[in-house]
């Protein structure tokens, strides 16, 4: 049979009913703009791409050239893709409505350009992270509070890892699907169908360093899967850490695990470390799409109201069983206080 090349899967989709014409190309543009930065990742030390851009973004993190040239990438090939009002961007201050003389349509797209910068220097897997909300009625100008939906209004959500093979994994809220990226054909193929992330779990990935600076639930619960087969869990657990969300986000995809970045001393101020709009509800989106769970540790991640564009939250997803057992540590010790 001829593989599912990504076009017709979305195709098919609109001929289901699934996904409308406006989506449908809305998600091509994105899938095409993808395969413009995997090019530009893959250049590597010969494209001049690697180091700094010399530049902070609104949130005060130093840019990577990287993180400069996808958020262009993106920005430029959705600006005149005709589907959208307006679009936000990590590395951008507010969110950009489409100029009344460009093509313009009913969506709002929201990205993480580059995630796991700080891995481009040595050759780790990096990503995008995208979600696509609709504009909401009689809005012309989008501005940020037009993007402050709760996550259960995503209508699509998906993420394109650079890494060995580049992989574009997509959800419109019928399952979550990947598509590697034939780099001969330029074309992305479905690779995997209905992906399922096995409930039980024996790795967890989450920065270790932070620990001393955790919250008394997270201390307790993480002491419980250090303890291993002698501990009150009764199973030995493997760690695993890339620094890259969309890469430790694929591997539970792939077999399984809880990935964890909670509120600590150093974020609390924030909210936390990882962002709502552009990173937590789109991968919660794609991982309850795929039988799987993510929370905050006190809710569920996708009926957040957000409260500003950038906003920040403390993100624990992947395994549900495995997210439910944060989510008891959170419950008992917020009872005990
Ligand atoms: O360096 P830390 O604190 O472990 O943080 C790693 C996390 O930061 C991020 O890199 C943040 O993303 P950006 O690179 O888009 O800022 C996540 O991908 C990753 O999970
Ligand atoms: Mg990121
Ligand atoms: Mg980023």
């Amino acid at each position: 049979m001829k593989p599912t090349a990504l076009s017709r899967h979305l195709i098919e989709a609109q001929h289901q009913g699934h996904i409308n014409a406006d989506l449908r190309l809305l998600l091509e543009v994105v899938a095409r703009a993808c395969k413009s930065i995997a090019t530009a990742v893959g250049k590597g030390a010969l494209g001049g791409v690697l180091g700094d851009a010399g530049t902070g973004n609104v949130q005060g993190e130093a840019q990577k050239k990287l993180d400069v040239l996808s958020n262009e990438i993106l920005l430029e090939a959705n600006e005149w893709g005709g589907h959208l009002a307006g679009l936000a961007s990590e590395e951008m201050d507010h969110a950009h409505a489409i100029p009344n003389n460009y093509p313009r349509g009913n969506y709002l797209l929201l990205f993480d350009p580059l995630d796991g910068s700080s891995n481009i220097d040595v050759n780790v897997s990096v990503g995008t992270i995208f979600s696509v909300l609709r504009c909401p009625d009689g809005v012309t100008e989008p501005r940020d509070e037009h993007f402050l939906q709760p996550g259960t209004e995503q209508v699509a959500a998906g993420y394109c890892v650079y890494g060995p093979s580049t992989m574009l994994v997509l959800s419109f809220g019928r399952g979550t699907h990947a598509f590697t990226l034939d780099r001969e054909q330029g074309s992305f193929i479905l690779t995997r169908a209905d992906i399922r992330i096995p409930e039980e779990t024996q790795e967890f990935a989450i920065n270790m360093s932070n620990q001393r600076h955790w919250e008394a639930p997270m201390q307790a619960y993480i002491d419980e899967l250090l303890a291993g087969k002698t501990g009150p869990r009764g199973k030995d657990f493997n760690m695993r850490w890339v620094a890259s969300m969309v890469a430790d986000v694929h591997r539970i995809l792939t077999r399984g695990g809880v990935f964890m970045y909670p509120v600590d001393a150093k974020c609390r101020d924030k909210g936390g470390r990882l962002r709502l709009m552009y990173e937590a509800n789109p991968m919660a989106f794609i991982v309850e799409q795929a039988g799987g769970a993510c929370s905050t540790g006190r809710g569920r991640m996708l009926e957040v109201t957000p409260e500003a564009l950038h906003q920040r939250v403390p993100v624990f997803l992947g395994s549900k069983n495995e997210v439910a057992q944060a989510e008891r540590h959170h419950r008992e010790h917020d009872a005990r206080a």
